[in-house]
């Protein structure tokens, strides 16, 4: 039986941990939030990164998800999925911007990854280099077929929308995804002090509103994720897109379950603040038992409030 996963002030039970495991990558989207990390180069060892988990485990969270920078970079993402595995979570998955996936999906489906998301923005290669300054487009499609070819399912394509850039591309990535069984998850620009270019995310922010009531028009069937943001799925043509919208969107954040651990081991529990952390490495570090780690996670947890409300 699972253990009751506890609650922050807000009754959002904390269900999901998104570890960052680095801040390296081997693109540089024009962009980029950094998934809200400063730009520490420290990093938690495989060893550090289980120790964690196993405390997660052990206060409910249910689902891992491993992210970046770009995740597939380190040389031991195989040994931390499959430290991670024994742990018998629901569900592990890694977000990445697949380039190195070619390489990797075989042997992380083999250590017990459950599923990848992968950023793909346009399958045309001027706009790939444009967004990602890197020419890796083939790289990337091929880690993404690499991934649905050894059964890491569901596969889902990240497509973040920027105006003039690829707001006309969804119809062609879309038919793209059907094609290969993939989910297509299409994401609202945001703005984030981490972009090393701010400016770009608010002048190329492309307003999700109309995409949200044609994708209702059209579809077939309509879900929400609860205990996932509220965010809504749409079931149209045998394909499934998802829309994830957070801007100024407060059913958004009241239905957060995940917290965060940055590179460099502190708790992070919201993706849009850096003033809140809690360390946590050092207590990692000291052999602390796990009910000393458990309190530093309760104080984490504690720290939680809805970034719009
Ligand atoms: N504001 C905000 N945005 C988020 C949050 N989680 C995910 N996002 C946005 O959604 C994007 C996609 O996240 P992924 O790492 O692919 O994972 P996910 O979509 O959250 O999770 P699944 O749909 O379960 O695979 C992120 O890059 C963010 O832009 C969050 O907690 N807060
Ligand atoms: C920071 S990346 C880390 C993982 C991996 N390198 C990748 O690109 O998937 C995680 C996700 O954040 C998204 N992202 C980055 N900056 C963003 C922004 N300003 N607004 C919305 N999504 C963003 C990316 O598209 C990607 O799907
Ligand atoms: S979005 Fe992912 S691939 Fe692009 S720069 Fe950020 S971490 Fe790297
Ligand atoms: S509170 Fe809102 S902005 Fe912060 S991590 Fe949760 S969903 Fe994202």
């Amino acid at each position: 039986m699972s253990i009751e996963a506890i609650k922050d002030k807000y009754e959002r039970p904390i269900l999901s941990l998104r570890i960052t495991i680095t801040n390296k990558c081997n693109e540089n989207c024009l962009y980029c939030h950094h998934d809200g990390m400063d730009d520490s180069q420290e990093e938690m060892n495989a060893d550090e990164i289980y120790r964690i988990c196993e405390i997660a485990k052990n206060i409910g969270v249910r689902k891992i998800r491993i992210s970046g920078g770009e995740p597939l970079i380190r040389k031991d993402i195989v040994e931390i999925v499959s430290k991670i595995a024994s742990l018998d979570f629901d569900d592990i998955s890694i977000t990445s911007n697949g380039t190195l996936l070619g390489k990797y999906a075989k042997d992380l489906k083999e250590a017990g990854l459950n599923r990848v998301n992968i950023s793909l923005d346009t399958l045309n290669p001027e706009t790939y280099k444009k967004v990602t300054t890197k020419n890796l487009l083939e790289s990337s499609k091929n880690g993404i077929l690499k991934a649905v070819e050894v059964g890491l399912y569901p596969v889902k394509i990240n497509m973040v929308l920027m105006k003039g850039i690829n707001e006309n591309e969804v119809d062609d990535m879309f038919e793209f995804c059907k094609e290969h069984g993939i989910i297509l998850q299409l994401i609202e620009l945001m703005d984030s002090e981490n972009c090393d270019d701010e400016k770009f995310s608010r002048d190329y922010h492309y307003n999700l509103d109309p995409i949200n009531e044609k994708l209702l028009s059209i579809c077939d069937e309509v879900k929400t994720r609860e205990f996932m943001q509220n965010r809504k799925k749409y079931f149209i043509d045998g394909g499934e897109i998802e829309v994830v919208k957070p801007i100024e969107n407060s059913d958004f954040c009241a239905n957060c379950t995940r917290l965060r651990i940055t590179p460099d081991g502190k708790i992070k529990p919201c993706l849009l603040r850096n003033d809140n952390l809690v360390e946590l490495i050092s207590h990692i570090r000291n052999n602390e038992s796990d009910s000393q780690l458990k309190e530093v996670f309760i104080k984490g947890i504690d720290k939680r409030e809805p970034y719009n409300n």
